[in-house]
């Protein structure tokens, strides 16, 4: 779990005030996420997330959470930030940038089915159409240059055939990027860190899509590409799960079929999403941050399921 700033009661219960978001019942640390501090606060209106941002300035955050609310405005189930009476949806606690947000309903699902993946890929390319006509500008912060930036800080961590292993995966992604295919690419904001425990589901119903805070404009393909590399694969492996990934593919496509520029790259582009979190979580692994409680994800996964992408290539 990660807490990394401790808020005392009196301090949620002035914010709540400030909102108009009623009185404070109770006050709970959330276990589960690995950048932000975050706490559920319930009061007589309702039940609420609060986050504190740790890594994000309060210069970036303004495009997270206006996405957010241009999202929620188009119907998509995420969560909508709470303004203040000036219309701020930016506030401060404890000297942090921070939000408070709707909780959503629902649970996260862990061992996903092919139609748990069907809803994720048919909502992925409703969000991506619903982002068109968001206006606001941010790159995502954890692409390419971030990847060029980290993987030196990482590589003196690692084993002589990791490196090796990363050092080619970089340059051939750095290849990619430069190609008149991915400059094809569509793209728009994306989520970017769609995994499985950043979805709500009721059974089988699809409740929401939260924790926007790697989102970013970037490549359709790549937020496709992220669910597909966390939702549609043999966990203990990271083998490609057939029926998962086409339940996925068919329900995206149902909503935005793919161009010709995404189908030629798709395999690149899984390759990239798995290189993503393999560098992150290199980075948290080796260069950890202080914490009250944290437990880092492990980075040896995301190893296993690029050497799964760059061995097993999707056929078209
Ligand atoms: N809007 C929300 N509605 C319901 N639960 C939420 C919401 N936001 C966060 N959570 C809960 O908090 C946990 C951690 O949040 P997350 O955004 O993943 O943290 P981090 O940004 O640190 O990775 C999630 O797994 C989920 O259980
Ligand atoms: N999904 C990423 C880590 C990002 O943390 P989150 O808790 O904000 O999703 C990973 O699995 O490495």
């Amino acid at each position: 779990m990660a807490v990394f700033t401790k808020v005392s009661l009196k301090e949620a219960r002035e914010l709540l005030r400030r909102l108009h978001l009623g009185e404070l019942q109770k006050l709970r640390g959330i276990e589960g996420g690995i950048e932000n501090t975050n706490y559920f606060v319930t009061s007589d209106q309702g039940e609420f997330v609060l986050t504190l941002f740790e890594r994000l300035t309060a210069e970036q955050l303004p495009f997270y959470l206006h996405l957010m609310k241009h999202l929620a405005q188009a119907g998509i189930p995420v969560p909508d930030p709470r303004a203040d009476q000036r219309g701020a949806i930016l506030h401060t606690v404890c000297g942090k940038p921070a939000a408070v947000v709707n909780r959503l309903p629902g649970q996260s699902q862990l061992a996903p089915q092919a139609a748990h993946c069907a809803a994720v890929g048919d909502m992925l390319a409703r969000m991506h159409l619903a982002g068109r006509g968001y206006e606001r500008q941010q790159p995502n912060l954890r692409g390419l240059p971030w990847w060029n930036e980290t993987v030196p800080v990482v590589l003196p961590h690692l084993t002589p055939e990791q490196a090796d292993l990363l050092g080619a995966e970089l340059a051939y992604q750095n290849h990619i990027a430069a190609s008149s295919a991915y400059t094809a690419l569509p793209r728009g904001p994306v989520h970017a860190d769609l995994f499985r425990d950043n979805v709500m589901f009721d059974g089988e119903q699809l409740t929401g899509f939260f924790d926007f805070y790697f989102a970013g404009v970037d490549t359709w393909l790549f937020d496709l590409a992220v669910c597909l590399n966390d939702w549609c694969i043999d966990w203990a492996t990271g083998a490609h799960h057939a029926e998962r990934a086409g339940a996925m593919l068919r329900a995206y496509q149902a909503v935005r079929p793919l161009a010709a520029a995404e189908r030629q790259l798709i395999n690149a582009m899984l390759r990239a999403g798995a290189l993503r979190f393999w560098i992150s979580r290199l980075w948290d692994y080796y260069l950890p941050r202080e914490a009250s409680m944290l437990t880092p994800h492990d980075p040896a996964h995301f190893e296993r399921v690029l050497r799964q992408r760059i061995a097993h290539p999707l056929q078209a």
